[in-house]
């Protein structure tokens, strides 16, 4: 297992990049803690697949340093990294049987036969194919091969990280489940360190104990779940985690007031004035219906019943504006008023969280 940095790491497709927008991915100074569990989270494009195949060494990046606890390895080549790494689609060797493909890595590296049949054994238990063992990989589906990839990632104990690329595309929803879990408590079990990608922030949020979320070629933040949806860094991940995401309204804010299409907004805290575009954001599950007369006016559009709560979806002179409406909340006859709660209010300028004027920080 090894601490994985990145150091002033970009890289472009192009043999001959101009500008930043040449790169898939711009500058990014990383470090990813030995045993971590982490997600890397993203839209697609962002240039997840990119960061992952530079530290396992298929892409050699066109700038910066990889360091796998300190060594410098970015020369490497891929068998020297001893990375495992299991990508979207299924890759197996269809003339081999399951047992034969979960063996491989082992065997490559010359593997005592009987550690190789009891950690083949363990594994096969856990992604639910000691019954197949025997049997050809040609012919099985490509949910049970993808699971057969995933076994032959996690078989080696000694690796530096495991690296899944979407893993769990094409497995049935019920087994994604099953298997998210499984990797769970391998890694408890075994502390590899661990980088899962996805553009599911379920996946994410329920695999990682820190999440990696990726913007247009950038690492925007670097949280705990909770970070990430108490105090996102950035608009995009306001906006990507939560369900719906967060509400960014533009606004010009004066000392601990934001005017809003013409309305002010108490802040909780004060804030210096900027230049650049201000928004304010709040999250759905802090915007409540109000009958006081200082709301902010809405008109109530749609009202989305998702089981344990509703979602209110309404318009603020023409900025789209969220509400959760807990379970067994009455919304009031006459819904046409909403207020933030203050303390939840993040301020952004040019899409970065700033921090309040009173605690001196940028
Ligand atoms: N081999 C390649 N040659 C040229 N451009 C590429 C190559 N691979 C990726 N790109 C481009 O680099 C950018 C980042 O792609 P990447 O696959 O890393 O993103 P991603 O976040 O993994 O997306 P997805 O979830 O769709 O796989 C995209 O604009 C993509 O078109």
């Amino acid at each position: 297992m090894a601490r994985i940095e990145l150091s002033d790491l970009a890289h472009s497709y192009l043999p001959r990049p101009g500008g930043e927008a040449d790169y898939a991915l711009k500058t990014i100074d990383l470090a990813w803690e030995d045993g971590g569990a982490y997600a890397l989270l993203g839209a697609s494009g962002c240039g997840k697949s990119t960061l992952l195949n530079i530290i396992s060494g298929l892409v050699h990046p066109t700038r910066g340093r990889i360091l796998f606890d300190g060594r410098d390895v970015t020369s490497a080549p891929t068998t020297e990294r001893n990375i495992a790494q299991v990508f979207q689609f299924p890759v197996v060797y269809d003339t081999m049987t399951v047992r034969e493909n979960l063996a491989f890595p082992l065997k490559n590296r010359g593997r005592d036969p009987a550690y190789i049949a009891q950690r083949v054994q363990t594994i096969a238990r856990m992604i639910g194919m000691e019954n197949q063992l025997g049997r050809k990989a040609r012919g099985l589906t490509a949910d049970e091969k993808q699971k057969i990839s995933l076994g032959r990632g996690m078989v080696r104990k000694e690796v530096n990280a495991i690296l899944f690329d979407e893993p769990l595309t094409v497995i049935d929803p019920h087994m994604k489940w099953e298997l998210r879990t499984q990797l769970k408590q391998l890694h408890r079990e075994f502390g590899h360190t661990m980088i899962y990608v996805t553009h599911d922030q379920t996946e994410a949020l329920t695999f990682a104990d820190k999440v990696v979320v990726m913007h247009d070629g950038r690492v925007v933040q670097l949280g705990t779940p909770d970070e990430l949806f108490e105090r996102p860094g950035h608009t995009f991940v306001g906006y990507f985690i939560g369900s719906p995401g967060m509400n960014l309204l533009d606004a010009e804010i004066t000392g601990d007031t934001a005017i809003v299409a013409g309305h002010a907004v108490p802040l909780g805290d004060r804030y210096a004035t900027r230049a650049g575009r201000t928004q304010i954001g709040i999250r759905p599950e802090f915007v409540s219906f109000t009958d006081e007369d200082d709301g902010l006016p809405v008109t109530v559009q749609r009202i989305e019943d998702v089981g344990r709560h509703r979602i209110v979806r309404a318009d603020l002179r023409g900025f789209a504006v969220n509400a959760v409406l807990p379970e067994r909340m009455p919304l009031p006859a006459d819904a046409d008023r909403v207020v933030f709660a203050p303390e939840q209010i993040g301020v952004f300028v040019d899409d970065w969280r700033v921090e309040p004027a009173s605690t001196g920080a940028a």
